[in-house]
């Protein structure tokens, strides 16, 4: 008799009894395998810990799907570039400005005045045009042209001959008076006086063209940079090419308000990299760079501290020496500030005396009821205005006019 295979027929009915349960405990255990792949995607587990939440775009909710690869994994900056605009284009030029026409520009002189108080040729004109001018009047009109900063020869030149023409004429009427007034304040302040800036290219050896030279000089606070700017731009105006000199190594910020200026139109600056460089090396360069550019005009702005005369005569005589190793400066302009009235006058004597000034520019002349000082700078110096600054906005330099001027200051 065949022998019954007990253990066989015992394995076989616990296998019927429980087969759905090992099938499933097999299915279960080959899925759970192959989602253990899955979610690997087939990234290096070692890369994991680079993942960051925010690195992860929402296709990682689709973690342990498909191979399709939408489970992106960004790096930090590849993150930023996928997400970030397209960047910027490297250092973009400032849009060079046109600066406003240079005709005309006095006229404004008018409005600035008014701004800033009763015009001196409005007080004057309220006395002229008294019914009878008594020996009072003409002591207030003196008082008045003095408070003005004329300077009390000019003052009693131009109230004697506004006399005797008003006596021998017999004039009455306030427009005929004005126009006496106009006529004698433009001739005090000097209608034929050559106001023009030279800037007449030089010659250097084997016939090179040469840049104007121009020294900008003058007390600190006066406006010698912002006047420096702002000449660059009349000249731009005029079609002149530019180097600017920043040797007003004294200050730091000067070189680099220098900078600016002429940036604004398009012009160079050149300066030294350290404070308290020596001025006048950083002048040489700029008239070198000028002749080497084919500029038409260099234009030097320098520190002017008025520690003593000896020590300005070294700065300023060595800036001068120098430059002039490649072309002399026609112009040396004294910035003077036309609100400091007869300290201005003090510090100009110094400065004309140390630098052979050729020409004066008159700042901040919309700040002040004092226009006068025209007048009296001249007569001191010897030497014509011939710019003024009217204001702090970036063409609000005007070339020196005496008719203008004085229907400016007449209102
Ligand atoms: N209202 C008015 N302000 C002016 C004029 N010119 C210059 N300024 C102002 O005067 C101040 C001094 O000007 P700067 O050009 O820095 O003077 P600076 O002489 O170069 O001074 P340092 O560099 O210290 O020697 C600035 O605030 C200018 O804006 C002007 O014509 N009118």
């Amino acid at each position: 008799m065949n022998e019954v295979p007990w253990i066989e027929i015992i394995v076989g009915l616990v296998a019927v009894a429980s087969g759905g349960g090992l099938i499933g405990w097999l299915r279960a255990r080959r899925t759970k395998d192959r989602r253990s792949d899955e979610t690997a995607g087939g990234v290096d587990t070692a890369e994991r810990p680079d993942r960051g939440a925010e690195e992860i775009t929402s296709d990682g909710d689709e973690v342990g799907g498909t191979s399709s690869g939408t489970v992106v994994i960004h790096e930090p900056g590849e993150a930023a570039a996928q997400t970030a605009p397209p960047a910027e284009p490297a250092a973009e030029k400032p849009a060079v400005e046109r600066p406003a026409p240079v005709a005309g520009r006095l006229v404004r002189l008018r409005d600035r005045l008014a701004r800033s108080g009763s015009p001196l040729g409005a007080r004057l004109l309220e006395v002229l045009s008294r019914d009878s001018l008594t020996e009072d009047d003409w002591d207030e009109l003196e008082e008045e042209l003095l408070l003005a900063d004329i300077g009390a020869g000019p003052t009693t030149e131009l109230l004697d001959n506004l006399r005797t023409r008003v006596r021998v004429l017999g004039v009455r009427e306030p427009s005929a008076v004005r126009e006496l007034l106009r006529e004698e304040l433009v001739a005090l302040v000097g209608a034929d006086m050559d106001r023009s800036l030279h800037l007449e290219p030089g010659s250097g050896e084997n016939g090179t063209r040469l840049p104007a030279v121009v020294l900008v000089v003058g007390v600190n606070g006066t406006g010698k940079t912002t006047t420096v700017g702002k000449l660059a731009r009349v000249l731009v105006a005029e079609d002149k090419s530019v180097v600017l000199g920043a040797a007003d190594t004294f200050r730091a910020a000067a070189a680099d308000q220098l900078t600016t200026w002429g940036a604004r139109v398009g012009v160079e600056t050149v300066r030294s990299d350290k404070e308290g460089a020596d001025p006048a090396s950083v002048a040489f360069d700029a008239v070198a760079r000028g002749r080497d550019d084919k500029a038409d005009v260099v234009l030097v702005d320098t520190a002017g501290r008025l520690q003593n005369k000896a020590g300005l005569m070294d700065e300023l005589g060595k800036i001068v020496r120098v430059a002039s190793k490649i072309a002399v400066p026609s112009e040396v302009l004294l910035v003077l500030d036309a609100t400091t009235g007869q300290n201005g006058l003090t510090q100009a004597r110094v400065f004309a005396e140390v630098a052979g000034v050729t020409g004066i520019v008159l700042t901040k002349l919309d700040g002040t009821a004092k226009g006068g000082i025209v007048v009296q700078v001249q007569r001191e110096l010897g030497v014509p205005v011939k710019l003024v600054g009217l204001g702090e906005g970036p063409d609000d330099l005007a070339p020196f006019d005496a008719a203008d001027f004085v229907d400016g200051i007449l209102g």
